[in-house]
């Protein structure tokens, strides 16, 4: 299937500007305030300690967003973590890049564009 084929165009929209109004998003279960997932949580956390601004989407409250954003990344589960409007990864590559020190690097690069 091509990415992007099965879903509302929009929806598609929809995500598309989250994603390039925003130079962090989340697509989480829960929210930064409530995780309701461990892999969400550690996520928020690793954010919170390098001090990057963020924004959440809570994908628990809308099916159609939670389906759409497995197709739209090409990626199949939760957290979605979208860096400069690009898809960054998922909790286990945030670990990674936080611990090598690529995501600190990274955030510094695109602070002041
Ligand atoms: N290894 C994954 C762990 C995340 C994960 O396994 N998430 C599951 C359970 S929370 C998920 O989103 N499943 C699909 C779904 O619930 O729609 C990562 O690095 O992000």
């Amino acid at each position: 299937m091509f990415a992007g084929q099965g879903m509302a165009p929009q929806l598609k929209g929809a995500i598309d500007n989250l994603i390039q109004s925003n130079k962090i998003v989340v697509f989480m279960k829960g929210t930064k305030q409530f995780p309701q997932c461990g892999f969400s949580n550690t996520v928020v956390q690793i954010l919170r300690n390098v001090d990057a601004p963020f924004e959440t989407v809570n994908i628990l409250e809308n099916e159609a967003l939670r389906t759409g954003m497995k197709e739209y990344s090409q990626w199949p589960t939760f957290p979605q973590v979208y860096i400069d409007g690009e898809f960054f990864g998922g909790c286990d590559i945030m670990i990674e890049a936080y611990q090598s020190g690529e995501l600190t690097e990274l955030l510094e690069r695109i602070k002041n564009e």
